[in-house]
């Protein structure tokens, strides 16, 4: 008899120990539908256990120097980088996205994340000012905040989970930490790799399981006096809730509807691929993916004939085909969900150009089962409608004409979020004057998707609060202190 290959268990990391749990949940391979591992379902008693860990490695790391604990974080980007390829099978197994995608944008992505706060952490300086008339002199000081609660999502796991990890530990911080439970694989790789880069135990916990039991006990924790989280709007509404009454710092980076405008004078030949890039890339699951493409009037019938062609090139297929641009979506709750917005779309009388409904999804005996679904392009729709206003999170967008600047900066505004944005045009008078104009916590125009990680990054109105970046996120992770001394 042929014996079955024992289910992969996950265990908590508390105190550089790995610690198994009284229960666990299962988490899915959305190419196929299989269980691929067991999840711990943490609740209260791990985090008090990580919260216990995490305040007594506090004072040893915190007053490390800021060049002794960049070589730990240089060292663990050495590591994760030698383990690149695992790491990358191992995150397109469990989130869907494409093998390509994996090797190379989520990974080297997260080394990057080690290396860059690693590097930014020692340029930091403080302010100084003076009262002579006074005989006084001020001066700020900063020091961290202390345990860390860090709360990421599951579009791009071990990616957003390492651009928060890795700032909290460069500034001096201890971490809990507390990746989603539907992707929970590559965090726990990384776990064991922290003790071989010199990271003393107690600074890095990860405790694994659901938002409501395990991400609550940490955000209610009155001893982790700061939260950084990103996901959905909702949840950032019951996070800020249960934080209020210790008055935690918050940072929330959370969801967008972001347009694409895209003028007359747009070079279409580069425009075109980068929409369907920007809509679909990691199967629209990434929050800065655009939703709602504004095209002027006189192109409109050009662009989207060419953008529907360009559409139907997306090749879905199975994370490892290398020929694939899109693989499967998280969970079939989510697929459900991203499929009722076409469905309510074609209720209210829209069209749909290309995919869900109108073309065939070829696919493996094998994967049958998976999360799969088409790209798919929406038009004849109404700005009012929920499809113009909600976040999808899916590779679905739509397509509308408008006729003048100040018109497409209304529409493009109206909604609630305030991510990202696009605007095409070879007018760089135009270009500056509406990026200016639009709500938006990040606008590129001519191209999307290209990172500084120096700068701010973070939406505005309810795409969040805060910002991440070299200062940015050294800001959130520090208290400051103004001194003043009379001489
Ligand atoms: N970055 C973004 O903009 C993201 C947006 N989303 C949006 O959210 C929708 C729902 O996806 P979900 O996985 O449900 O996102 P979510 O916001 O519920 O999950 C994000 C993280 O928060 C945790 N969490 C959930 N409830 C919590 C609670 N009460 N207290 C503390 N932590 C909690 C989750 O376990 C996960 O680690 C998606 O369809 C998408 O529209 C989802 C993921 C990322
Ligand atoms: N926060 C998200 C993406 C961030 C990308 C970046 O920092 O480059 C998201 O999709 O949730």
């Amino acid at each position: 008899m042929a014996a079955t290959k024992a289910l992969l268990m996950l265990e908590n990391f508390i105190d550089g120990k790995f610690l198994p749990c009284t229960s666990y949940i299962d988490s899915y391979d959305p190419s196929t539908g299989e269980v691929y591992y067991r999840v711990p379902d943490s609740g209260k008693e791990e985090i008090d256990a990580a919260v216990e860990a995490a305040r007594r490695a506090f004072p040893g790391w915190s007053s490390r120097s800021p060049q002794e604990r960049s070589q730990v974080l240089n060292k663990l980007a050495d590591l994760l980088e030698q383990s690149l390829e695992e790491l990358a099978q191992a995150e397109s197994k469990d989130q869907g996205k494409t093998l390509t995608l994996a090797r190379t944008m989520d990974i080297p992505r997260s080394v990057q994340n080690f290396r860059f706060f690693a590097s930014s952490v020692l340029h930091h300086t403080s302010e100084c000012t003076q009262m002579d008339h006074l005989g006084c002199m001020h001066y700020t000081v900063r020091t961290p905040v202390g345990i860390a609660g860090l709360i990421s999502p599951w579009n791009l796991p071990l990616y957003l989970l390492t651009w928060k990890i890795a700032p909290a530990m460069a500034a001096g911080n201890t971490v809990i930490a507390k990746p989603s439970e539907l992707t929970s694989v590559t965090a726990w790789m990384l776990c064991k790799l922290l003790d071989k880069a010199g990271v003393p135990p107690g600074v890095v916990n990860i405790v694994f399981g659901t938002g409501p039991r395990v991400g609550e006990a940490l955000v209610s924790h009155p001893e982790v006096p700061l939260i950084s989280f990103t996901g959905s709007q909702p949840t950032a509404e019951r996070i800020t809730q249960l934080s209020a009454p210790h008055c935690k710092k918050l940072s929330l980076e959370l969801g967008g509807k972001n347009p694409a405008i895209i003028f007359e004078d747009a070079n279409l030949d580069e425009c075109i691929p980068a929409t369907v890039r920007s809509s679909f890339a990691n199967q629209g699951e990434i929050c800065l993916c655009t939703s709602r493409i504004f095209v002027q009037k006189s192109i409109y019938s050009e662009f989207l004939k060419r953008f529907v062609e360009a559409t139907r090139k997306w090749k879905v297929g199975v994370p490892s085909d290398p020929s694939a641009s899109m693989g499967a979506l998280i969970s079939k709750a989510h697929l459900e969900k991203v499929r009722s917005y076409v469905k309510k779309a074609l209720s209210e009388g829209a069209q749909i150009q290309c995919g869900e409904g109108v073309d065939k999804l070829h696919l493996p005996a094998r994967n049958q089962a998976g999360y799969f679904m088409l790209p798919t392009v929406i038009t004849d729709i109404k700005d009012e409608s929920c499809c113009m206003k909600e976040e999808i999170f899916g590779p679905v967008t739509c397509v509308t004409p408008f006729d003048s600047e100040e018109e497409v900066i209304q529409r493009a505004n109206s909604v609630k979020y305030g991510l990202a944005a696009t605007v095409w045009s070879r007018d760089v008078g135009r270009v500056h004057r509406v990026a200016k104009q639009l709500q938006s916590g990040l606008v590129w125009t001519n191209c999307w998707l290209i990172r500084e990680l120096n700068l701010p990054f973070g939406g505005m109105k309810s795409s969040g609060i805060g910002r991440e970046g070299a200062k940015d996120s050294y800001d959130f992770f520090t208290e400051i202190k103004t001194i003043t001394v009379k001489h």
